[in-house]
């Protein structure tokens, strides 16, 4: 089998809040007439500069045209050549691949008539439990309005939420209260997410304040890549410490320095399901947990990441996977499924991702670059409009 084509297509999707998130869906075509499709998920996060999806589609046909997918370990090589890891969380590079190395899985596994599954390690579950995000407050008005997001999502079955936390720590705090009083033992609050924000210092006095209500982990209380800031953090607190892998130079400075408890790895961040393993295998020798992180997908990027993490030993901590529950819209017939606050991977016996382009749906969501509009940091920090 041979890829014949490559095909980008950038996707502008608004999300429930408002903020519209720019992803690209990639489609590698063959000479056997089986395609694959990827997604580039969420480029609509800092440095604030836009990659050219037309020279980057020029660039991926140079590369890929003429090459067998099943060459999984040697286009990797050759995309990292081209995209090199960056040490750095929202390195775009790492998307690029992340859709690249997706739509190869989803096309040899079509090619051969299996699921995803079945090409890599199989399933120890056939559903992931996840939680729902509040984004962080910046005015005290906004508790009440992340109250109503909980009421919600729990009425559609989401009983876990994460909390981004730090920049009003009155208003966290009086969330965390409210939630407590309001839904008691019912709704829990797995992690407080610091999003490198603050000095592993002051995030340490703003934890001791926030997990007089119980939590299940803290993540990112300290600057990106402060590997003693965050062991630092660690050695104090009780609670487990998590962390994004972004980059296996990354990871392996956090092991060095004994920084976490659970490494938080998810495609997108690490360049794709060829990546994130060899992340949660390093994360297994190093005898740390994992939990499933997000970008927040749409459709075809959630079910790679589910796909990945079922066949996970260490997946020992609740997952972040929402993006189909937070945007308005996908560009699937056929999207994700979540259950009283559970992923859900396709049926075994579907091929491929197991996911079918809508093309009325990628029609209406089609936008004709990734240029950015008119948006401030904080917005693209905290995910509002
Ligand atoms: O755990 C996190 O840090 C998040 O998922 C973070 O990366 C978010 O900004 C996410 O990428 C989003 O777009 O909501
Ligand atoms: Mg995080
Ligand atoms: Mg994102």
């Amino acid at each position: 089998m041979k890829i014949t084509d490559v095909k980008l297509t950038a996707i502008g999707m608004p999300r429930l809040t408002g903020f519209v998130n720019k992803h690209v869906m990639i489609q590698l075509l063959t000479d056997e007439g089986v395609d694959g499709i990827g997604e580039m998920s969420d480029f609509s996060h800092l440095p604030k500069y836009t990659i050219d999806i037309v020279d980057l589609e020029r660039t991926l046909q140079q590369l890929l045209i003429g090459q067998n997918p099943f060459n999984i370990a040697s286009i990797n090589l050759d995309l990292s050549n081209n995209f090199p890891e960056a040490m750095y969380y929202y390195e775009k590079g790492s998307f690029v691949r992340n859709g690249v190395d997706t739509a190869l899985y989803d096309v040899c596994a079509k090619f051969l008539g299996v699921s995803v599954s079945d090409f890599i390690g199989g399933r120890l579950r056939e559903k992931i439990k996840v939680c729902y995000p509040i984004f962080r407050h910046r005015f005290m008005e906004e508790v009440e309005e992340n109250i109503e997001v909980v009421r919600k999502q729990f009425e559609k079955g989401f009983d876990v939420f994460r909390l981004y936390v730090s920049k009003n720590e009155e208003a966290d705090e009086q969330f965390l209260y409210r939630i407590n009083e309001e839904f008691g033992g019912k709704v829990k609050i797995k992690s407080l997410d610091f999003s490198h924000l603050l000095d592993w210092k002051q995030a340490w006095r703003i934890a001791k304040r926030l997990t007089k209500y119980p939590v299940d982990l803290i993540e990112s209380p300290a600057y990106r890549n402060d590997f003693e800031g965050l062991r630092n953090f660690r050695m104090k607190c009780d609670l487990p410490v998590s962390e994004h892998v972004w980059s296996l130079r990354q990871q392996l400075e956090m092991i060095k320095h004994d920084s976490v408890d659970i490494f938080n790895v998810s495609p997108i961040f690490i360049g794709g399901i060829t990546s994130a393993r060899k992340a949660a295998e390093t994360a297994e020798v190093a005898g740390k947990s994992l939990l499933l992180g997000t970008t927040q997908e749409l459709s075809i990027g959630t079910t790679a990441m589910a796909y990945f993490g079922a066949a996970l030993g260490n997946l020992d901590y609740i997952s972040d996977p929402t993006g189909p529950e937070l945007y308005v819209g996908d560009i699937v017939k056929n999207k994700v499924k979540y259950r009283d606050g559970y992923l859900y991977l396709p049926d075994r016996k579907s091929t491929g991702l197991g996911m079918e382009i809508d093309w009325g749906l990628v029609d209406k969501y089609r936008i004709k670059d990734l240029s950015w509009e008119d948006v401030t940091v904080h917005q693209l920090q905290d995910r509002t409009s």
